[in-house]
This record gives structure tokens, sequence and C-alpha cells, in this order.
């Protein structure tokens, strides 16, 4: 099913403008400096903003309409969501985290551990399954995040930079968890400051900044062809990424 975003949406003083179509198995890589929206994108998706004209629309379901004045809350979204604040609770297991969704949905206990067990060793965290989500590490708690927002078998999913904190060759295990789960027919938004997992992962990619779409095209076509200095930079970083700042 695909994602259908277009969206205007008033915070404060900033406003975020912009339509977008992710089709069932894609990924749309959302870049942009700090303070262009990303979050915020994301986060009208998932029902935590409101929008204030247009609407969200997920295969024939009408998340959000602002005519209408229809929002569904995040909750009824079925969505696999893991935002910079999606935090995990603190005092449950990592492996406790990932089954929520789905013992929530009433899957067994037995059965929803098993799935759990079988999510985190594809991220890597088998002997972390019994950790408390507030001992992880950065990067074991992002990546117990992803493994969470996958195992709820979701329609759709929003990653807020899923791989920031990962070290390259977990990054690379990470992105390859997405893009499997993406295969069985989800569309993905993630939100990445690093071009190379763009590249790697995603089938278009949306440049923010000031709330608008200032690039648009396969990944490798904005690399190769930068349209602000901004773009330039990233390009620059992620074909050398030992100069990177
Ligand atoms: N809760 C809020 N209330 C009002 N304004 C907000 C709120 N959260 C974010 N903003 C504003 O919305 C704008 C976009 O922020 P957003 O977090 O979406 O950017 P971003 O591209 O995700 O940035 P970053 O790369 O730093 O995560 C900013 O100007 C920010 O100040």
């Amino acid at each position: 099913m695909t994602l259908d975003v277009q969206v205007r949406i008033d915070r404060g003083a900033f406003r975020l403008d912009v339509a977008l179509e992710v089709p069932a198995g894609g990924v749309l890589a959302v870049m942009g400096p700090n303070g262009s929206g990303k979050s915020t994108l994301l986060e009208a998706v998932a029902g935590l903003v409101p929008v204030t004209d247009g609407h969200v629309r997920l295969g024939d379901r009408v998340l959000a309409d602002a005519a209408s004045g229809r929002h569904l809350p995040p909750h009824e979204r079925r969505l696999g969501v893991a935002l910079q604040d999606g935090l995990l609770f603190a005092h449950l297991s990592a492996r406790e985290n990932v089954a929520f969704g789905p013992r929530a949905q009433g899957v067994r206990a037995p059965v929803a551990r098993a799935a759990a067990d079988a999510l985190l060793a594809d991220v890597g965290l088998t002997t972390q399954a019994r950790t408390r989500a507030d001992r992880l590490s950065g990067g074991q708690a992002q990546r117990v995040a992803v493994a969470r927002a996958i195992a709820a078998l979701p329609s759709a999913l929003l990653l807020d930079e899923p791989f920031g904190a990962l070290d390259a060759a977990t990054r690379a295990r990470v992105r390859d968890v997405v893009r499997r789960a993406v295969a069985t027919g989800l569309p993905a938004l993630v939100v990445t400051h690093d071009l190379r997992d763009a590249l790697e992962l995603a089938d278009e990619l949306l440049v923010l900044q000031d709330g608008r779409e200032v690039q648009r095209g396969a990944p490798a076509h904005v690399a190769a062809a930068p349209a602000t200095p901004y773009v330039e930079q990233v390009a620059a970083a992620a074909a050398w990424p030992d100069r990177a700042p």
C-alpha cells in the first residue's frame, strides 16, 4: 500500500509544506539541515503533530485530513515508528520492549518473545535481550527501537535517524534488517544525516530546507548534481567519509 502525504504544518513560526508518495516496498530517505522539518514530517505522519492543511493516507485508510478534521490517534495508525523522542520503556528489557506491540495486539507471550528474540538477533543484540532498556548503550537502544518498530507487523515504517549512533559494520547490518522488512511490502520514510544510508537503502531521496523541498530524485542522481550547498557537503562527506566534519 502507498503512503501518500500532502501536508502543510504550522508549528510556531515554522512552516512545513511538503508532498510525497512512497509505494509499497519503497524507501524514501529524507535529508536536510538541522531544523529543516524532517522530524516534524515524521511526527505528523505518526499522528503526534496535527496537520494544518492537507492529508496523510496509507493505502485506502485516511490517517489525517485537515478538511474533514479527521486525525487518527498514533496507536490506531498501524505504523512501525522509531522517532527521536520515541524512547524505550526504561524499566522493561530489550526483549519486552520489542514484544510489547505484538503483545498489545493479542499475540501470545511465548510467540511474541520468540519473534522479539529473532529480531534482536538480526540486529546483533542476542546477549542484550534481557538487559533493561535504561542499561543499554545509545547504539544498542537505537537497534532495539528499530526492532520494536518492525516487530508489530506495521503497515508502514517511520524511522528517524535509525543508524545515527551505529558503527559502520552495525550500520550495514541494521540497514539490512530494515531492507528485509520493507521488502515484505511496507512503504518506509527514513530520516538520515548520512547520504550513504540513502544510497544504500533508498529508492528516492527528498532534501528539505526551511520546511520545503529543495531537491528530490534517485539518491545517486542527487549526489551527482547537488542543488544546494548542504547537498554538496553531504555528498562530499559520503565520498570522503574520513574527511566528514
Ligand atoms: N514542539 C515544537 N514546538 C514548536 N516548534 C517546534 C517544535 N519542535 C520543533 N519545532 C520547530 O520546527 C522546526 C523544524 O524542526 P524539526 O525537529 O522538524 O527539524 P529537523 O529537520 O528534524 O532537525 P534536526 O536535524 O535538528 O533533528 C524547527 O524550527 C523547530 O524549532
